[in-house]
């Protein structure tokens, strides 16, 4: 793989002897990697149910590889049921080392297409709240897919610059995510076409966001919260001199260490000026030294105090819009197991959303969604959402219709298709039916004289 000279020359400085390991990389396959969703599935009941091989990644509890040469998890039906998300192995690692848990209110800055999100919305298991933004709005609509499919209701789904979200969030946050957006050196083997971005904008195009980007999360972030700042880039002004930038400009900042693993690599103290040995508690994964394309990652304390979880101690701003569930809605939610509190319903027009606790008002954000769409008010009648179907467990709704996930209906229901299921256990007339594969929720249809309409959101359907 041709790589430019400058890169080369560089990598060649902060290798030294290493640099032939690593070029050698770049004759190797790149890595592929699965991460099971542990809010619908624990990590030994997949292991059990998953019908292709995988190996488990060494420091990713929940991640394993997989051949990507060869197969294709995308296309099964349980990454439809939203059981896992592909994602590079070493990308996994700053989500995974961001101590989360539930009632956390959790920002991820950079958050689209969802590879973080996702896992922190897995973490938090229903309770407090994950902010998801991004600036692209195109990008944030796959998040938002993403997101839903996985299950998570207790979100908001952010388009916004980091900039204004600090008029709205201020030292809000007990954990902070920033992903940012960098020259992406760890991506070359994966993506020939980051090469030609990188000669297009590198580093310095990058650091002077970054630096932005820190900064605004910093204020965001309650004092004793802790901010995982990542990057899938190896220039030090990306990654130490970013974090230096911070601890001068906010001395209240201490690196924390971060859990390890034999293949992780320090940071690179003489990065700062004057040098910083702190800074070699970050972490740097090189593809030569473990199987992953290449990451950096410093987790950071705001101040000393721990973070508070923030539902029991200190609840949200109360919301008025609570209200009762409206009678179209009522007869449906009778067979749902859930108990709902009242006060978190919202009726914007003819929908109905469950708003997560200690939001505050976004109104003046650029938003595409607060709180799980639970569906839509019709004419005298409900029409559950695809998001509440994924959200709910098989057991969770009276009428449901579980298929094998080796019937070919499955797929049929996946593309949008009608279906015969007279024959099929559970099936019950003019009732919205949980259309389920091995007992996971893939989304809704409606019974009607031995046939099953299909409801599956259309945008989300098998081409
Ligand atoms: C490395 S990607 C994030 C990947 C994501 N965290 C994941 O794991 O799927 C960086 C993201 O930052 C977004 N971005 C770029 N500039 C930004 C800014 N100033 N504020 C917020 N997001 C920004 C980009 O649209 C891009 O989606």
């Amino acid at each position: 793989m041709k790589l430019p000279v400058t890169f080369e020359e560089k990598m060649g400085g902060l290798l030294g002897d290493e640099m032939d390991a690593y070029l050698a990389c770049y004759e190797e396959p790149r890595y592929y990697g699965l991460r099971v969703n542990t809010g619908k599935i624990s990590v030994e009941e997949f292991q059990k149910l998953c019908p292709f091989e995988i190996t488990p990644i060494p420091w990713i509890e929940n991640g394993f590889y997989y051949d990507g040469e060869r197969l294709s998890p995308a296309k099964h039906p349980y990454y439809f049921a939203g059981l896992y998300y592909l994602q590079e192995p070493s990308a996994m690692t700053p989500a995974n080392r961001l101590p989360i848990e539930p009632g956390d209110k959790v920002l991820d800055v950079c958050a689209a297409p969802g590879g973080k999100a996702t896992e922190i919305g897995a973490r938090l298991k229903g309770e407090g709240l994950l902010v998801a933004n991004d600036i692209s709005s195109s990008r944030a609509k796959g998040l938002l897919k993403n997101i839903e499919v996985f299950g998570i209701g207790n979100v908001a789904v952010l388009c916004e610059e980091p900039g204004k979200l600090e008029t709205y969030f201020p030292e809000y946050f007990d954990k902070i995510l920033i992903d940012a957006p960098c020259s992406g050196e760890g991506m070359f083997r994966k993506d020939k076409k980051m090469v030609k971005a990188w000669e297009e904008h590198g580093p310095e195009y990058f650091s002077n966001i970054q630096r932005n980007i820190i900064l605004q999360a910093a204020r965001m972030l309650k004092k004793g919260g802790m901010l995982l700042y990542s990057t899938c880039t190896f220039d030090t002004r990306e990654n130490e001199q970013i974090i230096e930038g911070l601890r001068k400009e906010y001395p209240e900042f201490r690196i924390l260490d971060i859990c390890p693993y034999e293949g992780f690599c320090s940071g690179i103290a003489q990065a700062a000026m004057p040098p910083d040995e702190e800074l070699k508690k970050t972490v740097r994964i090189f593809p030569h030294k473990m199987k992953g394309e290449g990451h950096y990652l410093a987790l950071l304390r705001k101040g000393d105090a721990p973070p508070k979880s923030c539902l029991e101690k200190e609840p949200g701003p109360k919301r008025k819009t609570g209200q009762k569930l409206p009678k179209e809605a009522a007869a449906f939610f009778k067979d749902i197991s859930w108990e709902m509190d009242d006060g978190r319903l919202e009726l914007r027009g003819e929908r109905l959303y469950y708003m997560p606790t200690g939001v505050s008002d976004v109104r003046g954000i650029r938003f595409l969604r607060t709180g799980l769409l639970l569906g839509e008010l019709k004419k005298n009648r409900f029409e559950p959402s695809q998001a509440l179907a994924m959200c709910l467990k098989r057991e969770d709704y009276a009428h449901t219709i579980n298929l094998s996930s080796e019937d070919e209906r499955v797929f049929r229901y996946l593309k949008g298709e009608t279906l015969d299921v007279e024959n099929v256990e559970g099936f019950c007339d003019k009732t919205w039916q949980l259309v389920c594969v091995d007992g996971f929720p893939l989304g809704w249809g409606k019974a009607c004289g031995g046939v099953l309409k299909n409801k599956y959101l259309p945008g989300w359907r098998l081409c």
